[in-house]
């Protein structure tokens, strides 16, 4: 069975919600993507060295990252000579098969570390803007639609209106959000919180913190202290900590999260805003060049917009209209 046979098969058993989200959210980055995949192919019938260039090109410019088209590209080259391929037709389920072989790892780490019957502290760091506290919003509805109880800390004592951003989420999505003063120690915030999530008794603790790359020394002695008090309070905590990027900035997020992973031990990634770049391609880009797990990407701005991130849906959600195209033949 072709891959794009067995994909569409796939996705007709998964919940409709889901793939929707990952259809609509992708939406930007795939018509960009088949309008220039189709003109492509438009332009070249046949496979030959010119085509391979023109589709390295059309993959940088969909943001997938330099080092990671250069192989795949090689990988393309081997593959095309093994199978015999002769026409650009052709090998579009093999570019898009090679793409999801690329994410294929992210199925056994892109799960949330969630401590049964425990309380699981997720720490939650990025630089301001980017879509920290929206998130966070998000995945504690996520969590709550699970079943779980949660408490949010407001650790970004430092931006005006961080923690009032982060109270309006609280209400919306329903959960207690522990806070002092704008101004106050985010350490004295995690401390307060994890006592208030432990009387509570609430499965999940998500910490915001304030995000200050521009001044990576106060980022790394802030970001030490709060993990400090964490792990004394909660033996084994934070049990996670996800920084979250912003996909519109391309290869800024990757150098952002170069920067952090040397602040503090990054355990997953939050792509937000992918319905808003034509670039989703970064999500391989990070992918293969951090090894750090995608875990959740934002397709948009409502509380049902943050997804746990699936490598499959991603490539149907890229793919769709070519896939339904060739399995309609
Ligand atoms: N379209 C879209 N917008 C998003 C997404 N995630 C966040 N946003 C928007 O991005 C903007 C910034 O989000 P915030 O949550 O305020 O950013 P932040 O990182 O918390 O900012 P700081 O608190 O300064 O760190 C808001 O307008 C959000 O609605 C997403 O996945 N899709």
């Amino acid at each position: 069975m072709s891959f794009f046979k067995k994909l569409k098969d796939k996705m007709s058993q998964q919940t409709n919600e889901v793939t929707d989200k990952f259809k609509t959210g992708l939406e930007k980055t795939r018509t960009n993507f088949s309008g220039k995949m189709n003109e492509l192919m438009s332009r070249y019938r046949k496979v030959d060295e010119d085509f391979f260039e023109d589709l390295e090109e059309l993959l940088i410019s969909a943001d997938v990252g330099v080092a990671t088209v250069m192989d795949l590209v090689e990988d393309l080259k081997d593959e095309v000579r093994l199978r015999n391929i002769k026409d650009t037709k052709d090998i579009q389920p093999v570019i898009s098969e090679k793409l999801a072989g690329l994410l294929e790892k992210e199925r056994d780490d892109a799960a949330l570390n969630i401590q049964e019957g425990e309380l699981t502290v997720l720490l939650v760091v990025g630089v301001n803007g980017v879509g920290k506290t929206t998130s966070i919003g998000k995945l504690a509805h996520h969590l709550k639609q699970e079943g779980k109880s949660v408490v949010l800390a407001a650790g970004d004592t430092f931006r005006a209106g961080a923690i009032d951003q982060l109270d309006v989420w609280g209400e919306r999505v329903g959960v207690p959000v522990i806070k002092q003063q704008e101004g106050s120690d985010p350490a004295a915030v995690m401390y307060d919180a994890i006592a208030a999530a432990k009387s509570r008794k609430a499965d999940v603790l998500i910490c915001d913190t304030a995000g200050r790359l521009q001044n990576k020394v106060n980022l790394m002695n802030e970001l030490a202290k709060v993990k400090r008090v964490i792990e004394k309070e909660v033996p084994g905590a934070p049990h996670e900590v996800l920084l979250v990027l912003d996909s519109t900035t391309g290869q800024n997020a990757l150098s952002q999260a170069k920067a952090f992973g040397q602040a503090t031990n990054v355990t997953g990634l939050v792509l937000t805003k992918l319905d808003g770049t034509a670039k989703g391609g970064i999500v391989i880009a990070v992918r293969q060049e951090l090894d750090i797990p995608v875990k959740f990407i934002g397709l948009g701005e409502q509380k049902d917009d943050l997804k746990p991130f699936n490598a499959e849906q991603f490539v149907y959600g890229l793919f769709k209209d070519m896939i339904e195209e060739s399995t309609s033949q």
